[in-house]
């Protein structure tokens, strides 16, 4: 039997903090979370100095938590909200420009109120987080690519594109403009090639980065997991930023993903970062559906020769090494770069790679995932 939330919430609410006041009244607990016998949350401090001091508290929340009957771990994320001295409010964005900048740009609705664990999005019934270790292994391409053969296949589907680090999206997928608020409240998605689209990179301007802690990509991620008018979907896809960092963990915090998909070149160097990513959702105990091979092999279009520019049956090896579902592998072409930048993907035409799409696409369908 699995703990009482507002019991275990009560058990820590009184741990004195460093100074004076107590766990609850000082108002840092954020994310709490019990999965079985499993509890999760994130303490949220202003600064990194202010979270080392934590560490008696973040200690016994432990030792008491892991007391509770039913319970089996306790993990305990500590984040620091903003450079010291800053004070930025809790989960709102800030600009490259620096504190004190214009009003952040995602503040289009209302401003998140804090979500206690995974919470379904209304009319969503299946979320894959679309993963990586190391970057430029083409996760966005694989992202869009697979949005639109899964709509081919007749399926009703969304892509939010949340890397925060590089949003390709809108290229991808051939939108632009910023989103419309009709109410103030609630966004409006975009639409192309037949899937509902969200972007942090539409709520940006043309060539803007952002510098977001913890807290605020959480607040961010919320808002546009919750306050995007997403309709009836059977799967929303969800374009992360490689690694391992805070936009993963405030994912599978925030929603009930389905399970993450984890894309990677042959090479070495990739696997081993997507090894770590795989761990990753591992201990964020979000089901591992697949790995796919993308930039597999490449077939010189002069002579037909078939190169391995960066090996080749690596990935399927790695999935076979860790017992998990080797999903397929994607050529390295000119026309998949080519229809990425040009916002038309590349499954939306004929031929191989549409097909190596179509594939992936139908065994999701058929696993029940999408
Ligand atoms: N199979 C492919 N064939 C040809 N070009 C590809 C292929 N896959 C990806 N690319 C190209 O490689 C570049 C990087 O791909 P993409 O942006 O999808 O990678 P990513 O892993 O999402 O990168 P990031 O780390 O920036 O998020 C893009 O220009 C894309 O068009």
């Amino acid at each position: 039997m699995s703990v009482n939330r507002e019991v275990a919430l009560k058990e820590i609410a009184d741990i004195p903090m460093p100074d004076g006041k107590t766990l609850a009244e000082a108002d840092i607990v954020r994310a709490f979370n019990v999965d079985g016998g499993t509890i999760r949350f994130v303490l949220e401090v202003a600064d990194s100095a202010a979270a080392r001091a934590l560490a008696p508290v973040e200690a016994e929340a432990r030792r008491r938590l892991t007391a509770l009957p039913g319970v089996d771990s306790v993990q305990i994320v500590t984040t620091a909200q903003a450079a010291a001295g800053q004070g930025q409010p809790r989960g709102e964005p800030v600009r490259s420009s620096g504190p004190g900048g214009a009003a952040p740009s995602l503040q289009i609705g209302r401003h998140p109120t804090a979500q206690s664990g995974p919470q379904p999005i209304p009319g969503v019934k299946s979320i894959i987080a679309i993963g990586s270790g190391k970057g430029g292994v083409g996760k966005s391409t694989v992202t869009s690519n697979l949005a639109v053969a899964l709509a081919r296949a007749g399926r009703k589907v969304g892509l939010l594109d949340a890397d925060i680090y590089g949003p390709s999206q809108p290229r991808m997928m051939g939108v632009s403009g910023r989103p419309a608020s009709p109410d103030g409240q609630r966004i409006e998605p975009m639409h192309a090639h037949g899937v509902t689209i969200m972007s942090i990179g539409l709520m940006l301007k043309e060539g803007e980065a952002v510098v977001w802690r913890g807290p605020m990509l959480m607040g961010a991620l919320q808002q546009l997991l919750q306050q995007v008018n997403w309709g009836e979907l059977d799967v929303l896809l969800i374009d992360l930023p490689p690694g391992t960092g805070d936009v993963q963990l405030s994912l599978c915090q925030k929603a009930p993903v389905t399970g993450a998909i984890i894309v990677s070149t042959p090479q070495d160097v990739a696997l081993i970062d997507a090894r770590r990513a795989i761990d990753m959702f591992r201990k964020l105990k979000t089901p591992v559906l697949g790995l796919v091979e993308n930039m597999s092999s490449y077939t010189c279009t002069n002579c037909g020769h078939e190169a391995h520019l960066f090996g080749h049956g690596g990935v399927a090896a790695e999935a076979q090494q860790l017992g998990l579902p080797f999903l397929g592998e994607l050529p390295l072409q000119l026309d998949v770069r080519l229809a990425g930048d040009s916002g038309s993907p590349a499954a939306l035409g004929e031929g191989a790679v549409a097909d190596s799409y179509a594939r992936l696409a139908d065994r999701l369908i058929k696993g029940g995932i999408a």
